[in-house]
């Protein structure tokens, strides 16, 4: 894109915004750094991180020169990222909000606000990922359209939370990061003397909620709906817990005077009942289908999907687990029916299922519809021996379909 003129990077107060904002400022672009404040309460420990990391932006912004703005998007996210969160966690999903975040705010309520009120013509970020039109839009084609494209830096990779970015902002969006590494990004800063920032702990948990323990978070916006935990194998109760919401698939369930270690199968919402299973390699803990819905393909439906109903790819569903392939079959209503190649651990609803096919991250869906566990097709005992043709490891809980 030549000409691009006006640049709104986020600066959020962290090294890789930073490095970010310093990269345009090098390539020569006229740079505006805006820090967005989503929330607005002092956390647990009385420490406002907010206020922290807008002196941070601010810092980071006048080290470089650039004018600083601090907008608020609260009102933005608490009704179009934190409702829908709670709705969710009341109906058994368990939803990630770090994806409607990048989908709603940074690259919907951000990108607007700088395009219509900051007269910019591109937005940036500090995420680690790449697209095809380029880290500066050097690359840009609108006509052909933009692909979203994991970074040089496979271990920072951020696409999985960018699956769900629209086609007209992300054509607009620069990642200066993409083609480095998170040392690389940490040398630079200090290069350019930003100690303190490269010393901040990186952010954790949810999206401009911090690091706090996101159970008691929760809990103080959805009211308690106590149930039973009931062992799966044999429907007995073992246990109270005091609601749906504070627990999530895969999950480990300390309940009192139980010798054996139990672990969240299933959620019900209607009965409020959680399903619990035995030793984290039970088999009701593991699934080979499920569908997703509402599919998002950053840049168009694949081919093979669209003309002949099927399509092999990969998937992950969380952010840090490896890919594991996949076909999908088109269903109606942008819906699709997802079979892995092997039975995976704690898939879970609410989540999002994210497609990669190479070097590509396609888009992904949201998991809706879980298909029977092994324990409902027959599979019985666990712990890495092979059990009617199937291995479990238990190391990395996922199984070997062999033979
Ligand atoms: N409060 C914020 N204000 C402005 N931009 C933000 C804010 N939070 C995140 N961002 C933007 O989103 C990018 C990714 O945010 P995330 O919190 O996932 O990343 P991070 O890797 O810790 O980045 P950073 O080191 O810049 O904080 C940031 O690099 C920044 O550009």
């Amino acid at each position: 894109m030549s000409n691009i003129g006006r640049v709104i990077v986020a600066v959020s107060g962290g090294v890789d915004s930073a490095v970010a904002a310093l990269f345009l400022k090098r390539k020569g672009f006229d740079v505006v750094g805006v820090f967005m404040e989503n929330w607005d309460v002092t956390d647990e420990m009385g420490i406002c991180s907010v206020a922290q990391d807008a002196e941070d932006a601010q810092w980071v912004c006048s080290r470089l020169d650039i004018p600083f703005h601090h907008v608020s998007f609260v009102k933005e996210y608490w009704h179009e990222v934190f409702c829908s969160l709670l709705k969710d966690y009341g109906s058994g999903y368990t939803p990630n909000p770090d994806i409607l975040c990048n989908r709603q705010i940074k690259f919907d309520t951000f990108y607007r606000y700088a395009k219509d009120k900051m007269d910019a013509n591109a937005i940036a970020t500090g995420h680690y990922a790449r697209t095809t039109f380029g880290s500066f839009l050097e690359n840009y084609d609108p006509v052909a359209g933009v692909h979203l494209l994991k970074p040089v830096d496979l271990f920072k990779d951020q696409t999985f939370f960018l699956s769900q970015v629209p086609q007209m902002p992300l054509q607009r969006t620069m990642f200066p990061l993409g083609n480095l590494t998170k040392n690389q990004v940490r040398r630079i800063a200090c290069e350019h003397e930003m100690y303190h920032i490269v010393k901040k702990k990186e952010s954790r948990g949810i999206c401009f909620i911090g690091s706090r323990n996101f159970r008691n978070f929760i809990s103080e916006y959805l009211v308690d709906k106590p149930g039973n935990f009931r062992d799966i194998d044999n429907g007995h109760i073992v246990g109270k817990h005091s609601g749906i919401h504070q627990w999530t698939i895969g999950q480990r369930c300390r309940i009192g005077g139980q010798v054996k270690p139990y672990f969240v199968a299933r959620k019900d919402p209607k009965s409020d009942d959680i399903l619990v299973a035995s030793g984290t390699n039970h088999p009701s803990l593991f699934i080979q289908f499920f569908f997703a819905a509402e599919s998002h393909w950053i840049h168009s439906v694949p081919e093979p999907l669209m003309l002949e109903g099927i399509f092999e790819c990969e998937f992950r569903f969380q952010h840090t687990k490896p890919l594991v392939k996949c076909t999908l079959v088109a269903m109606a209503d942008n819906q699709v029916l997802v079979k892995l190649v092997r039975p995976l651990r704690a898939i879970t609803l609410g989540q999002y299922a994210v497609f990669y096919k190479g070097k590509e991250c396609l888009g992904s869906a949201r998991i809706t519809l879980l298909g029977p566990s092994l324990q409902s097709l027959g599979h019985g005992e666990q712990n890495g021996c092979l059990v009617r043709g199937i291995v479990y490891d238990s190391a990395v809980h996922t199984v070997d379909v062999r033979g």
